[in-house]
C-alpha cells in the first residue's frame, strides 16, 4: 500500500492487542469509506432487484454487518460457514459446510459477502456450490483480495482493497481466533507466530 503506516497507538481503539500489532494496513475510516462506496455501486446495480446477501462466517460477521447498513435497499439475509483453513495461516483446499444456508436460494440474487480472497478456493468452491442451488444471479463483494496469492481464479464483481501478500487480522479476520474485533486491518509482529 501506498499510504505510511499508522503506529498502532495513534488509532486509540487497539482492544488490548496494541503490543502484538506490527502495523496498520487500513484504518477504520479507510475501511468505512470503502463500504460506503461499494454499497452505492452495489445499490445501483440492483436498483430493481431484491438482494439476498450471503454472508460467509466467521470473517465476513463485521463487513457483512456494516456494508448491509450502508446499502440503502431492501435486503435479506443468510449466513453460511465453512472451514477451509487447515493450519491457523494457510488454506487446505478442502472445502467443509459447518453451517449451511436456511434456507432455498433458487431465483434469489445473491450476493456473497467476504472478508478476503487469498487463495482463492474457499470462494470458488463456494462459488460451485452455491451456482448448483439456481440463484436468479449470483455475484460477489469482497472487502480484501490478495493478487499475488490467488491460486485459482475467481470472479468477483466488487472488491475493495487489493492488499499485499501478508498475513492480516482485524475486522473480522482472525489468527487462531483472536483480533477478529479490531476495527481496522493491521498485520502482528512475527513473535506472535511463534509463541
Ligand atoms: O481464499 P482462501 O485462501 O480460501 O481464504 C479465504 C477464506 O479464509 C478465511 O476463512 P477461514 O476458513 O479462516 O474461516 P473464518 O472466516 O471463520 O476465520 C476467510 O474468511 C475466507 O473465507
Ligand atoms: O490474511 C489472512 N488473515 C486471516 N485470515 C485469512 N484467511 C485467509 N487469509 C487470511
Amino acid at each position: 500500500m501506498s499510504e505510511p503506516a499508522t503506529a498502532p497507538a495513534e488509532l486509540g481503539n487497539d482492544h488490548g492487542y496494541g503490543p502484538d500489532i506490527d502495523h496498520v494496513l487500513l484504518s477504520e475510516e479507510q475501511i468505512q469509506a470503502k463500504i460506503a462506496e461499494l454499497a452505492d455501486q452495489v445499490a445501483g446495480d440492483y436498483a430493481e432487484r431484491e438482494v439476498l446477501l450471503v454472508g460467509v462466517l466467521k470473517g465476513a460477521v463485521l463487513f457483512m454487518s456494516d456494508f448491509a447498513r450502508a446499502l440503502r435497499l431492501p435486503t435479506q439475509m443468510e449466513f453460511m460457514a465453512v472451514s477451509s483453513y487447515g493450519s491457523a495461516t494457510s488454506s487446505s483446499g478442502v472445502v467443509r459446510i459447518l453451517k449451511d444456508l436456511d434456507r432455498d436460494i433458487s431465483d434469489k440474487h445473491v450476493l456473497v459477502i467476504e472478508d478476503i480472497i487469498d487463495s482463492g478456493l474457499t470462494l470458488s468452491w463456494l462459488l460451485k456450490n452455491l451456482g448448483g442451488r439456481r440463484p436468479a444471479s449470483l455475484e460477489v463483494c469482497a472487502l480484501l483480495r490478495k493478487p499475488d496469492a490467488v491460486k485459482v481464479d475467481v470472479p468477483v464483481r466488487y472488491v475493495g482493497f487489493d492488499i499485499p501478500n501478508e498475513f492480516v487480522v482485524g475486522y473480522g479476520l482472525d489468527y487462531a481466533e483472536r483480533y477478529r474485533d479490531l476495527p481496522y486491518i493491521a498485520t502482528l509482529k512475527p513473535e506472535v507466530y511463534s509463541s
